[in-house]
């Protein structure tokens, strides 16, 4: 398998998907990058449509990218062979699915569930991996009941313990909370994050949950097959000394230098087919372009905060 050593756990540059139905060219990805580092939790969020679900089958190597790069845990997806696939398949990546009746057998019960990656994968001690997977998604108490005899949340819990079952690097989830209630997404996207911090996981969760953000340090935005914007939650201490949660939001560039303004500002402020750019010392402005900025009083002085990366409270 094609490896290297220095690595982010997610890697993808330029990354084009199109589908070509009876004629007809989708372009689900349009030159997609992303880079997650180990060990970080990174929701994907975005309109339908955008693409979430095209970068998670390429990433759970279910699919193949028409352009572009992509490596996983340094694996290149691009070079895999069908028999390097299967073995990524199994120990490199795991996956939880949006519908819970997907992600686990119905004639198993929970902790059977979780030892049969291990049984295929010929892992040893799995007796115990599975009761320590169970029990730290908080569901120990389910290890001997079937799916049938789970909630959707504990049925989910049981599949992201099914995931980690042979250690994968990443864990990629798609919706897991589609099919809960608020109570119960709470408690998986909770159990998720500890596990994967406890563990090491890197994980990316696609997502229209909003109280996803709760849970992760990074929200990515994903519009029309790109990314564009993203969130990072920070914990600072203030000068009184309180811990307070902060969001700043950021927005990607390419190689090229493009970068995609937030669609609030950009309808908030009006702009449109052409704003003009003024460079300080420390940041760069963006005007609409009219006559009536000017560079005078009402704009920003260069040692004041450019608009986006001002430490905004959005709990
Ligand atoms: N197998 C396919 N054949 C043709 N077009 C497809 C296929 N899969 C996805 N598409 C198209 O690619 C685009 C991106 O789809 P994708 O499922 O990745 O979006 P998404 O962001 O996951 O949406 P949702 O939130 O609704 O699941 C859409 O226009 C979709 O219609």
């Amino acid at each position: 398998m094609n490896t290297t050593t220095a690595r982010p756990d997610i890697w993808c540059e330029d990354l084009v998907r199109i589908y070509s139905t009876e004629g007809v060219e989708v372009q689900a990805l349009q030159g997609l990058n992303l880079v997650v580092d180990p060990g970080d939790v990174v929701a994907l969020v975005g309109a339908s449509g955008s693409g979430k679900s095209t970068l998670l089958n390429i990433l759970s190597g279910l699919d193949r990218p028409t352009g572009g790069r992509a490596r996983v845990a340094g694996v290149d997806l691009m070079a895999m062979s069908r028999a390097q696939r299967v073995d990524y398949q199994r120990s490199v990546v795991g996956f939880v699915w949006q519908q819970t009746s997907r992600n686990l057998l119905p004639f198993l019960t929970a902790a059977d569930n979780v030892a049969l990656p291990m049984v295929i994968s010929g892992r040893g001690g799995r007796g115990a991996r599975a009761a320590e997977l169970l029990d730290l998604l908080g569901v120990a108490d389910c290890a001997d009941r079937r799916p049938a005899q789970l909630s959707g949340g504990q049925q989910q819990r049981v599949a992201i313990a099914t995931a980690l079952a042979n250690a994968p690097s990443v864990l990629l989830a798609d919706e897991p909370t589609g099919e809960l209630d608020d109570a119960a997404s709470e408690q998986v996207l909770g159990a998720m994050r500890s596990a994967a911090e406890e563990l090491g996981t890197t994980v990316l969760v696609v997502t229209h949950d909003p109280t996803v953000s709760d849970h992760v340090r990074r929200t990515v935005q994903i519009r029309d097959g790109r990314t564009s914007t993203e969130v990072l939650r920070q914990t600072v201490v203030d000068a009184d000394g309180v811990e307070r949660t902060v969001a700043r939001e950021y927005t990607v560039i390419d190689r090229a230098g493009r970068i995609q303004l937030p669609r609030a500002h950009v309808d908030e402020l009006g702009l449109r087919d052409r704003v003009r750019i003024e460079k300080e010392s420390s940041h760069v402005q963006v005007w609409p372009d009219d006559e009536t900025h000017g560079t005078g009083d009402d704009a920003l002085g260069a040692d004041e905060e450019p608009p986006g990366t001002d430490g905004e409270e959005r709990r």
